[in-house]
């Protein structure tokens, strides 16, 4: 039987609390603490990244977890969760999500997604699979392969998607994304206002993903020495 993440997040706000090896805040204690702060704030799930900080974010929140490993491989673009290794990995960790790349893209050692899928499904039977898709047609790939949840993720990040926002008039494309699927949606990539995020829900999304707009500081300082320094004196 699948674990009941889903019922726990309909309707809800997910926080991603993520920094890469480069960022400023990689660390997985500082990971903790920035999940502490979205729980105290009300988010009723964590999305992240790396065995170590799904472990700190779970011995200090307990709250549910969509967990990924984000690992580059010189033989493929995919990074998300890529392989089975990346996979069982995150499972092991008792996350009730597993997040991976479905983009279409050749995954490292030619590993085939319906054969990680499948072998997901006999290792992990309770664990629910998420698809960080990009396209419509990944949408329906993800769907035909048996993902639990499909996630916008990767819709601007892909090299036939470089340079697009799920936000673009109106989301249309997150509405394309609903109709396409009876699969539950979730909205994830640069959902930066609470507008946005309150959109999505309206909009049908099971629930909505939001990271850098809360915990990337330097994402944020950014945006406000931007402003400022635009700004001509009055
Ligand atoms: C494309 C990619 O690698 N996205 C990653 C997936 O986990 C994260 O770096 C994002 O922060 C996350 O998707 C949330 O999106 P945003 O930070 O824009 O709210």
């Amino acid at each position: 039987m699948k674990n009941d993440f889903l019922k726990k997040v309909q309707g809800h706000l997910i926080v991603s609390c993520q920094a890469l090896a480069g960022e400023p805040l990689h660390s997985s204690f500082i990971m903790s603490r920035m999940a502490r702060a979205a729980k105290q704030a009300g988010s009723v799930a964590i999305r992240c990244n790396s065995i170590v900080d799904i472990q700190a974010i779970q011995d200090e929140t307990h709250l549910p977890i969509i967990g990924l490993n984000k690992v580059d491989y010189d033989d493929s673009p995919v990074y998300i969760t890529p392989t089975m290794k990346e996979m069982r990995a995150v499972a092991s960790t008792g996350a009730e999500v597993v997040a991976c790349d479905v983009t279409g893209q050749k995954r490292p050692h030619d590993e085939k997604l319906a054969d990680i899928v499948d072998q997901m499904r006999q290792e992990f039977p309770d664990t629910l699979l998420m698809a960080d898709t990009a396209t419509i047609e990944n949408v329906q790939e993800a769907e035909q392969l048996g993902f639990d949840v499909i996630g916008t993720t990767m819709h601007g990040y892909t090299p036939d998607t470089d340079g697009m926002n799920v936000a673009d008039n109106d989301f249309q494309y997150l509405k394309e994304v609903l109709a396409a699927t009876s699969k539950p949606v979730i909205a994830e990539g640069k959902v930066d206002t609470p507008e946005k995020a309150s959109r999505c829900i309206e909009l049908g999304c099971h629930a909505v993903v939001v990271g850098g707009a809360i915990t990337r500081p330097l994402e944020i300082a950014g945006k406000f020495i931007k402003a400022v320094n635009n700004t001509v004196k009055a």
